[in-house]
C-alpha cells in the first residue's frame, strides 16, 4: 500500500505480524489497555493492522477532541460491519441469571418504545435482557474480530458467532411481533410510544416514508435502544455498587448527603446541584469504571489529512476513551477510586472537560441525558433505602470482566435496609 502511494504517511503503528498473529497479539481481553500502551510508543496517532483492515487509533484528549470535534464531518460514520450485515431470521434457546436492578432500568426504556413495564420476573423481559447482555460479552471475543476479518470463512465454522447471531434472529423476533400488533392497534391522533410514531411517519406516504421510516430500520433502532439503554446503565449501576461496598466511608459520605439534602422525599434531579459529592462520586464512578473504553468505531467517510496524516476514505477509527480517563495530566491519580477528581478544594463540583465517557461530537451518545438522570436518580434513591455491604469472607475484584463492554465481574452484596 505504501507502494501505490495510498497510505503515505500514514500514521506509524506496530509492524503487521502474520495475519493471525496480529489479532491475537493485541490482547483481546483489554483492547484499550494495549492501545493505550502502544500509544506511548507510537503517539497518539498509529494504525493497528487488523485481519485485512487498517484501523487508525486515536488515544489522548487533545487528539480526540480533535477529530470528534473539529473534524465531525469526518470523522462521524460508523464502518460497515460484515457480522451485523449478515441476514438474521428467528432462533434461540432460554439462559439466564438477571437482577431487578437491571429489569428496573430496562423498563425505562421499554415505557419510551414500547408505552408498558413488565414485572420484573416476566419470563419475555429476562429473555430479553439475557440476549442483549449474552452478545455484549460475546463481542468482546476474539471470534467476533475474527469474523469481521474473514466473514467467508468464519461463516462455515462453529463458534460463538453463531450464538450472537441465535440472539439477534430471537430478539428482532421479538421486535416484529411487537410491532406487527402495534401496527394493528394504529391510531395516528393517539401516538402512544415511539413505536407508534415511527409507524405513523411509514402511513404519511412521503418518499422518506420509504426510505427511512422502513420495517428494517424499525427493527434495528429498537434493538439498539433496548441494547444501549439498557446494558450501559445497569453495567454502571453495577458499578456503583461494587465500588460502593469497596469504599464503605464513601458510601456513608454519599448517604450522610443524602440525608441532608433529600431526606426521606423521592430523589429528584433538582436535589442534584446541592450534592456536590455525590454528583463527584458519580462522575468518577463513570470514569473509573469506564465502560466504553473503546467507543463505538467511527469511520472517515472522506479521504482527510488529520494532523499530518493522510487517512484514506473507509478506514475505521478507534477514538480511545480508555486513554483520556487514565491520563495522569486530567486525573491525578487515573488508577484510584478518587471522588476528589471532581471536587475542588472547598469541596465543591469541579467540571473536568476530560470526563468524556459518553465520548464527544455528532455521534456522541444519543441517551446522555436521560443516562445521568438514571444513574443520579437510582444511585441516591438505592443509598437513601439500604447500606451495602461486602458479605463476609468475600473478596472484591476491580478488574471488569471480558466483554465489548468493562463491566464488573460477577459479585455478591449484602443490602441492610436504613431505617
Ligand atoms: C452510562 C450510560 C451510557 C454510556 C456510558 C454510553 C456511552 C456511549 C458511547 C461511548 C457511545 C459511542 C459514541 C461515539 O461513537 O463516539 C454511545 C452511543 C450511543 N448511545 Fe449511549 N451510553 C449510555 C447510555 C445510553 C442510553 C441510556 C441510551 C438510550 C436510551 C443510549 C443510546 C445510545 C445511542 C443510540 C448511541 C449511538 C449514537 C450514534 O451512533 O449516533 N446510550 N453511548
Amino acid at each position: 500500500n505504501q507502494k501505490q502511494g495510498k497510505y503515505k504517511n500514514f500514521p506509524p503503528g506496530p509492524k503487521p505480524l502474520p495475519i493471525l498473529g496480529n489479532i491475537l497479539k493485541l490482547d483481546m481481553s483489554k483492547p484499550h489497555k494495549t492501545l493505550y500502551k502502544l500509544s506511548k510508543e507510537y503517539g497518539p496517532i498509529f494504525s493497528v493492522q487488523m485481519g485485512m483492515t487498517k484501523m487508525v487509533i486515536l488515544c489522548g484528549y487533545e487528539t480526540i477532541k480533535d477529530a470528534l470535534m473539529n473534524h465531525a464531518e469526518v470523522f462521524s460514520d460508523r464502518p460497515h460491519n460484515p457480522l451485523f450485515s449478515k441476514s438474521i431470521k428467528d432462533h434461540g434457546k432460554p439462559f439466564g441469571n438477571f437482577t431487578s436492578l437491571s429489569a428496573a432500568v430496562t423498563n425505562i426504556i421499554v415505557a419510551i418504545l414500547l408505552n408498558k413495564r413488565f414485572e420484573y420476573e416476566d419470563p419475555t423481559l429476562l429473555r430479553l435482557m439475557a440476549l442483549v447482555s449474552e452478545n455484549i460479552r460475546l463481542l468482546g471475543s476474539p471470534w467476533v474480530r475474527l469474523y469481521n476479518s474473514f466473514p467467508s470463512l468464519m461463516d462455515q465454522l462453529p463458534g460463538p458467532h453463531r450464538t450472537i447471531f441465535e440472539n439477534l434472529r430471537e430478539f428482532q423476533g421479538f421486535i416484529r411481533a411487537t410491532f406487527t400488533k402495534f401496527r394493528k392497534e394504529l391510531d395516528v391522533n393517539d401516538q402512544r410510544n415511539l413505536v407508534d410514531t415511527f409507524l405513523a411517519k411509514q402511513q404519511e406516504g412521503k418518499t422518506e416514508s420509504t426510505q427511512y421510516f422502513s420495517d428494517e430500520n424499525l427493527t434495528v433502532l429498537v434493538g439498539d435502544l433496548f441494547g444501549a439503554g439498557m446494558e450501559t446503565t445497569s453495567t454502571t449501576l453495577r458499578w456503583s455498587l461494587l465500588l460502593m461496598i469497596k469504599y464503605p466511608e464513601i458510601q456513608k459520605k454519599v448517604q450522610n448527603e443524602i440525608d441532608k439534602v433529600i431526606g426521606s422525599a423521592q430523589p429528584q434531579m433538582e436535589h442534584r446541584k446541592q450534592m456536590p459529592y455525590t454528583d463527584a462520586v458519580v462522575h468518577e464512578i463513570q470514569r473509573f469504571g469506564d465502560i466504553a473504553p473503546t467507543t463505538v468505531p467511527h469511520v472517515a467517510s472522506e479521504d482527510v489529512t488529520f494532523r499530518g496524516y493522510f487517512i484514506p476514505k473507509g478506514t475505521p477509527i478507534l477514538p480511545i476513551l480508555h486513554s483520556i480517563h487514565m491520563d495522569k495530566e486530567y486525573f491525578t491519580r487515573p488508577e484510584e477510586f478518587y471522588p476528589e477528581h471532581f471536587l475542588d478544594s472547598e469541596g465543591n463540583f469541579k467540571k473536568n472537560e476530560a470526563f468524556i465517557p459518553f465520548s464527544l461530537g455528532k455521534r456522541s451518545c444519543a441517551g446522555e441525558t436521560m443516562a445521568r438522570m438514571e444513574l443520579f436518580l437510582f444511585f441516591t434513591y438505592l443509598l437513601q433505602h439500604f447500606t451495602f455491604k461486602v458479605p463476609p469472607g468475600a473478596k472484591l475484584d476491580l478488574t471488569p470482566a471480558l466483554g465489548s463492554t468493562n463491566s464488573p465481574k460477577p459479585f455478591e452484596i449484602c443490602a441492610i435496609p436504613r431505617s
